[in-house]
């Protein structure tokens, strides 16, 4: 495809890690310590060991009176604060970087894309990677909480504290969910009106997730300036990544989604990507920690091994 000039490469960008220490969407505090876990687990390390220039760029903490939000108003309220924060401080960072967003909650993203979508001039196509659809509204959700409705709200449905974001609303024509299969009627009948392609884990057990991810890619790559990944790791089958706030039965294996994210690798309109859901309190040995690292690394790294050569004689000289 032909990028618009202008229109950043990824292999010449430096890794903006992003750390969005915010529980306050989810009904358990334990995933506000996952960037604090993830950078003290070396994944800045693992990605400059991945070929890439990364630092770790900032944390946001939400403000200390946020968590006494009960509810619905508040709850909305905080959620909506934190996100635009998260949304500034990404249309902030230096042009050249790539931000790479790790969470908190799945409520940050209501303030990541948003941010994203500042930076490239453009609401940004989107995978959402997530065993949930996440698309409630205010009026629908059954649990009330606010980490099952950020894609409605990225989408401009919803409470306008989550939907009055700084930077555009997201094309729900290049958005898509791969691994669903959890969901509310309420929510699936959004995405549904909205025109949202999902991608069930039916229909990845059936067609395979190689062609599931390259439509995921054709679906969110055309026409525009760029797109990202939403990897709420909730996706994977809890087998393999039990630490998230809601595990799913069922789910993606980490190696075969690793093989799948190598294809970002080759995507010059590739613009960022965002971790969420991780639980560091339920992840003692750090097994978790090691699978993220590696789901990082094999959508971010570089291919950095030599091609081999047929003739002995070049390996000499090199
Ligand atoms: N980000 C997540 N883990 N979302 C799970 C949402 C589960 C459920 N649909 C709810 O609205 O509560």
């Amino acid at each position: 495809m032909t990028l618009p000039a202008g229109t950043p490469q990824q292999p010449e960008q430096a890794l903006a890690l992003l750390g969005a220490a915010s529980a306050l969407g989810a009904p358990d505090p334990g995933s506000a310590r996952g960037p604090s876990a993830l950078e003290g687990s070396g994944l800045v390390a693992s990605l400059r060991a991945a070929g890439r220039t990364a630092r770790w760029s900032a944390t946001l903490e939400p403000s200390p009176l946020s968590d006494t939000a009960h509810d619905m108003r508040t709850s909305l309220q905080v959620n909506g604060a934190f996100a635009t924060r998260l949304a500034d401080a990404i249309a902030g960072l230096p042009a050249g970087e790539f931000p790479l967003v790790l969470g908190g909650d799945h409520a940050i993203a209501t303030g990541t894309w948003r941010g994203v979508g500042h930076r490239i001039g453009q609401a940004p196509g989107l995978i959402w990677i997530d065993a949930h659809l996440d698309s409630h509204t205010a009026h629908t959700t059954h649990s009330g909480n606010i980490h099952g409705m950020p894609l409605a709200a990225l989408l401009g449905e919803g409470a306008p504290e989550l939907t009055d974001l700084p930077g555009p609303c997201l094309d729900p024509a290049r958005c898509c969910v791969v691994g669903a299969r959890a969901w509310e009627a309420e929510e699936h009948a959004l995405l549904q009106r909205l025109g949202v392609r999902i991608f069930t884990m039916d229909e990845v057990h059936r067609r395979g997730l190689h062609a599931v991810m390259g439509d995921a890619l054709a679906i969110t790559r055309a026409g525009g300036r760029g797109f990202g990944l939403s990897l709420d790791l909730d996706a994977l089958d809890p087998g393999e990544l039990p630490a998230v706030t809601c595990p799913e039965p069922d789910g993606l294996g980490v190696a075969s989604l690793a093989a799948e994210l190598r294809r970002l690798r080759a995507c010059p309109d590739f613009v960022a990507m965002e971790i969420v859901e991780y639980r560091p309190d339920l992840d003692p040995d750090g097994l978790c920690a090691a699978r993220i690292v590696k789901l990082a690394q094999s959508a971010l790294g570089r291919e950095t091994m030599p091609a081999p050569s047929a003739d002995p004689s070049v390996a000499k000289v090199q």
